[in-house]
């Protein structure tokens, strides 16, 4: 008998999967992507991240997923927010403040769009609704002035 399908699913009850995401500040503004899929998903806007793979740090997640979607380097600070539990609990959302190094900008390469907010622009596009909780933190993280 085949034990991994059950062991995944035992696995996920005690140890959610975790969903890491970079809130990229660059002069002020924090850098939103708006997701092209699937399509109950497209048109609304997240942080860029994925899934930490088995044996990776979520820094270095943050990292490669960083480089995969925009082709830029990170250095990855401090939380934002606090865990935000999805999928029933089998997964939760971590946001870290990241900041670009190496002089390159971000390109969209899976997203559809990508934008530059500013503290009064936070609310000015439509985020995926795990988001909020992190979108309201991250207004102190922001000049009011940018
Ligand atoms: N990256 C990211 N995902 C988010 C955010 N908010 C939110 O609810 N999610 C959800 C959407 C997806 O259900 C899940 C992340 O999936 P993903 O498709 O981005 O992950 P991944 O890059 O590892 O994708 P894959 O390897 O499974 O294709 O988390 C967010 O701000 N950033």
């Amino acid at each position: 008998m085949d034990l991994a399908p059950w062991l995944a699913v035992q696995t996920e009850r005690v140890m959610p999967r975790i969903i890491v995401g970079a809130a990229i500040i660059s002069g002020g503004r924090v850098l939103a992507c708006e997701r092209a899929e699937p399509p109950e998903m497209a048109g609304k806007w997240e942080f860029p991240g994925g899934k930490v793979d088995p044996g990776e740090t979520e820094v270095q997640a943050l990292v490669r997923e960083c480089q995969e979607e925009l082709g830029v380097d990170v250095e990855v600070g401090q939380r934002v927010g606090d865990d935000i539990a999805m999928l029933n609990g089998t997964a939760v959302l971590r946001v870290y403040v990241a900041t670009l190094i190496n002089g390159a900008q971000p390109v969209a390469l899976e997203h559809s769009d990508l934008r530059w907010l500013a503290v009064g622009e936070l609310y000015s596009v439509p985020w995926l609704p795990a988001d909020a909780p992190i979108v309201r933190a991250l207004e102190p993280l922001l000049p009011s002035t940018a």
